[in-house]
């Protein structure tokens, strides 16, 4: 049995908590092997995004062309862009994967910590040149309402319908930032709630990477889009509770592993 190789095309968190450090550990805690394409990187902690510097968009397409002519691509997660330049590089990228590969977006747009890490000039091309390329994009609460155009009085609902609208097979408005904190999945026809325990007292910085990345893993693996969505919920979910609160003087990082010395 041939083990799932999956690539993550992110942006890289000094602090370990985000970016392509969490899609990391969460493509090992779901049991396939993790490539990375780096798409920025960043000097942030747990407090501040200090510094941001974009990789050429040279660099983006080279890194995506060498996994894939060599180990091959089950599955991709998209996290951090940044600029209408990636977006463009990783855009390009994409149309060259074998049809039918499985790719889930994370629109990353404003680090927990408070720093943007998408210019607004970029949210049109998000929008236009990758969200109806993917088969899922996993916005929270805020980034759906951006994707969207949608304000606070527009219900969830509708707010999914309108970025299904955009082209992406499915979309999972992930819940860390509502009460009951549960996920809400449409794929174009139905609306399904994927429940889960909220876990106030745990650490939270990374859980949409965490997510997305367990997401691309486990549609790797062969899991229909529900049984992803409802593993990456769970072990998402876990990470926060489990999270590492005492580490850095901000949200502390999750812990999908499970870490503990
Ligand atoms: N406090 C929490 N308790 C339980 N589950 C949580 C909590 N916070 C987030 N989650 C889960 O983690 C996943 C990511 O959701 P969230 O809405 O936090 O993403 P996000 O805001 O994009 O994350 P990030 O800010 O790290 O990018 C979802 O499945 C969500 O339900
Ligand atoms: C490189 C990178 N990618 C993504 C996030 C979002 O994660 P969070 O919202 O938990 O800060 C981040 N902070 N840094």
């Amino acid at each position: 049995m041939t083990i799932p190789c999956v690539l993550s095309i992110a942006g890289s968190d000094s602090g370990g908590g985000a970016g392509i450090q969490a899609d990391l550990k969460a493509f090992a805690r779901s049991g396939v092997h993790g490539m990375t394409a780096i798409t920025a990187i960043t000097a942030q902690n747990t407090v501040e995004v200090r510094a941001v510097e974009a990789v050429s968009p040279g660099m983006i397409k080279a890194q995506i062309a060498a996994v894939a002519d060599d180990l091959g691509v089950d599955a991709v997660k998209i996290g951090m862009l940044g600029s209408v330049a990636t977006i463009e590089a990783v855009a390009e990228a994409l149309g060259r994967l074998p049809a039918g590969t499985p790719i889930v977006l994370d629109p990353v747009m404003v680090a927990e910590s408070g720093g943007r890490l998408l210019d607004v000039d970029a949210e049109e091309s998000l929008r236009e040149r990758i969200v109806p390329l993917v088969t899922v994009v996993t916005p929270n609460v805020a980034e759906s309402r951006v994707l969207a155009r949608a304000g606070e009085d527009v219900p969830l609902e509708e707010v999914a319908r309108r970025i299904h609208a955009l082209g992406p097979g499915a979309v999972i408005v992930t819940g860390g930032h509502r009460e009951e904190a549960s996920d809400l999945l449409f794929d174009g026809e139905r609306f399904e709630s994927i429940p889960g325990e909220r876990h106030p007292g745990g650490a939270a910085h990374g859980s949409g990477c965490t997510h997305s990345a367990t997401l691309a893993a486990q549609l790797a693996k062969g899991r229909s889009l529900m049984e992803a969505a409802t593993a990456a919920r769970e072990i998402a979910g876990a990470a926060v509770r489990d999270g590492l609160r005492e580490v850095g003087a901000g949200a502390g990082p999750v812990n999908v592993l499970g870490l503990r010395s």
